[in-house]
């Protein structure tokens, strides 16, 4: 049986209303595919509180984390992911690449251009879709 993990994301937002992406290194699984920061939820962790951890574990930055916007079962040929993806902003400091290869702030209308990793897709087209 393929294992599961419960992944969690942020769609952190600047004041230009641009959106966050980050692109995994290729030590990574899904290494060079680009995806919402964040990662997985540890036992006894609500998924706001994994969030605000992994940003700050992989990115020295602390976020507020605001409304849920996507909630997804995705199946990789080795494993299962669920991706909850919620809005964020950061709270303060910056975003620091500790982990990943690279990172690009973009607006909304331009998400498309990046190679997501396949289970981020139905949150990309919500943002696309909802966003101002
Ligand atoms: N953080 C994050 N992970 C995602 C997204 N979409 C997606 O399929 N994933 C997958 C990639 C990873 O297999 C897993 C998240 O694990 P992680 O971010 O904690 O990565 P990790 O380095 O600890 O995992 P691993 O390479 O050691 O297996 O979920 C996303 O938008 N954000």
């Amino acid at each position: 049986m393929k294992k599961k993990i419960h992944v969690v994301g942020a769609i952190i937002k600047n004041s230009k209303n641009e959106i966050f992406a980050a692109q995994r290194n290729l030590k990574m699984t899904l290494g060079g595919y680009w995806e919402f920061p964040g990662g997985k939820i540890e036992i006894g962790e609500t998924s706001k509180i994994a969030l605000v951890r992994e940003i700050q574990e992989e990115f020295n930055c602390l976020i507020n984390v605001y409304e849920k916007v996507e909630d997804t079962i995705y199946e990789y040929e080795n494993f299962i992911v669920r991706l909850e993806t919620y809005m964020a902003e950061i709270k303060k400091g910056e975003l620091n690449l500790l982990e990943h290869s690279d990172s690009i702030w973009l607006k909304k209308k331009d998400l498309m251009i990046l190679d997501w990793a396949p289970a981020d897709i139905p949150a990309v087209r919500k943002i696309m879709e909802t966003m101002d």
